[in-house]
């Protein structure tokens, strides 16, 4: 395989450096890496970039099997790449739901073939995300998929016997169980955060208390039981405080923010733009400045996507009527430059944790046979990211590469932008772009 010479890249912001990249793996750092280099070795030009470990999604809706139309392994997973990620988790709302080791296996499969990141599958909770029986959790776990991360996202493990059942029976594997943390009766209907902006544009509230209600009580299962919790898509200020009051006391929680949720608040429903119709709603200016100080303080462990692609005839209609979600893969990382790095909030090492390590230890895949989120030192798997720290770009909905477009960001200025992605050593994206199979059929990559 073509060895790699990243030419004066700064390791997580730090001093400028070379760095070696060979069977798939860091070779050398420095000096040995230009001695270590030769005839055959292709250059790249880091001089002013970030070097990053490859970014990893705990929460990716990938749409396959099912989905298609919206969203394949293949669009979905070269997407991720040019968004900086080496790793995805993908989601089991599928159709069928992911919640058999059949279904696993085939995602995984189909993330292998396409060699864009490594898929790592998340298995249902609960038989056909259903809420009542426990699905076969222990056969995706010893399954090729090896599933460590259980979630019915999209509905919410509502029944307490169930996910206490669930939360003691992964325990066996070192498992997690992913809650959306959304209690049903508190929101049928809802379309919009309930609060003041709600009620002046006429749309049916989801009370904050709806995720903080079934937050409280899960860490309080979690620990009754010795499991571990990992909440999604937390969005409310007194989410995080829920979470800090259970760190202190010992409880194994971890807890996820989005990008939007870290940007985007209610005032936008005032557009009726479906595009800004996602579960859990975009809550108030306050929350997101709460959610930004507890990413930073280390309340809030990681920034996953929950990348959510949609079809045209699913989002392009009234409000009411427009499915949940928003794209997400291709901007996360320069909305956490733009609001956390450029604000001096946050450091690129506090990067490299929240997109990179934290999310691959939680989801148990910093070990195994395809190991991410490691250091970015010598031995460690090549799973690299460029970013170039400087350059400001505006988001062109159609020039991103999911199969789907409803992005709430086109037009909008960020920060930060992916210039190269590396999995094991094999570049996906150069200078900024996905490095497709020629179409003479040989694969430069
Ligand atoms: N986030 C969303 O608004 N939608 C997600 C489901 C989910 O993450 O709950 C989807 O699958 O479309
Ligand atoms: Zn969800
Ligand atoms: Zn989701």
């Amino acid at each position: 395989m073509t060895t790699h010479l990243l030419r004066g890249a700064s390791p997580l912001g730090g001093a400028a450096t070379d760095v070696l990249l060979a069977d798939g793996r860091v070779a050398a750092l420095g000096a040995d890496a230009r001695s270590g280099a030769d005839a055959g070795t292709v250059t790249v030009d880091a001089d002013g970039l970030v070097l990053l470990p490859g970014l990893v999604d705990l929460h990716t809706h990938l749409r396959e099997p099912g989905r298609e139309d919206a969203e394949t392994v293949r669009s979905g997973t070269r997407a991720a790449a040019a968004g900086g990620f080496t790793a995805v988790h993908a989601m089991a709302n599928t159709s069928p739901v992911a919640d058999t080791a059949g279904v696993v296996e085939q995602v995984w499969r189909l993330g292998r073939d396409a060699g864009w990141v490594d898929v790592f599958p998340v298995g249902a909770v609960s038989v056909g995300l259903a809420g009542t029986q426990l699905a076969e959790l222990g056969a995706m776990a010893h399954s090729a998929a090896r599933v460590r991360v259980f979630s019915d996202d999209g509905q919410c493990v509502h029944d307490p016997v169930l996910m206490r059942r669930a939360l003691e029976y992964v325990k066996a594997f070192d498992g997690v169980i992913a809650q959306h943390a959304q209690e049903p009766r508190l929101t049928v209907g809802a379309q919009m955060h309930e609060g003041a902006v709600s009620a002046e544009v006429g749309l049916a509230g989801w009370p904050a208390v709806a995720e903080e209600a079934i937050i409280a009580r899960d860490v309080l299962l979690a620990e009754h039981v010795g499991s571990r919790l990992h909440v999604c898509h937390l969005s409310t200020a007194g989410s995080v405080e829920i979470v800090r009051w259970a760190k202190a006391r010992g409880i194994a929680v971890t807890a996820e923010v989005t990008p939007h949720h870290l940007l985007l608040t209610d005032e936008l429903a005032r557009t009726y733009d479906p595009l800004y119709k996602v579960n859990p709603p975009l809550r108030t200016a306050e929350d997101v400045e709460a959610l930004r100080e507890a990413l930073a303080d280390g309340t809030i462990d990681i920034v996953a996507t929950d990348h959510a692609p949609h079809t045209r005839e699913d989002k392009d209609c009234e409000w009411a009527a427009a499915a949940f979600g928003m794209t997400g893969l291709e901007t996360a990382l320069p909305i956490v430059a733009t609001t956390l790095v450029e604000t001096g909030r946050m450091t690129w090492a506090d990067v490299a944790r929240v997109l990179s390590s934290a999310p691959a230890r939680i989801g148990r895949v910093d070990t195994g046979p395809t190991p991410q989120g490691r250091p970015v030192a010598v031995g460690e798997p090549a799973n690299l990211t460029l970013v170039d720290p400087a350059a400001r770009w505006t988001v062109e909905p159609r020039q991103l590469r999911s199969a789907s477009t409803n992005t709430p960001y086109g037009g909008r200025e960020l920060s930060g932008r992916v210039v190269a992605t590396f999995l094991r050593g094999r570049p996906t994206v150069l200078d900024g772009a996905p490095v497709d199979t020629d179409l003479d059929g040989t694969d430069p990559r």
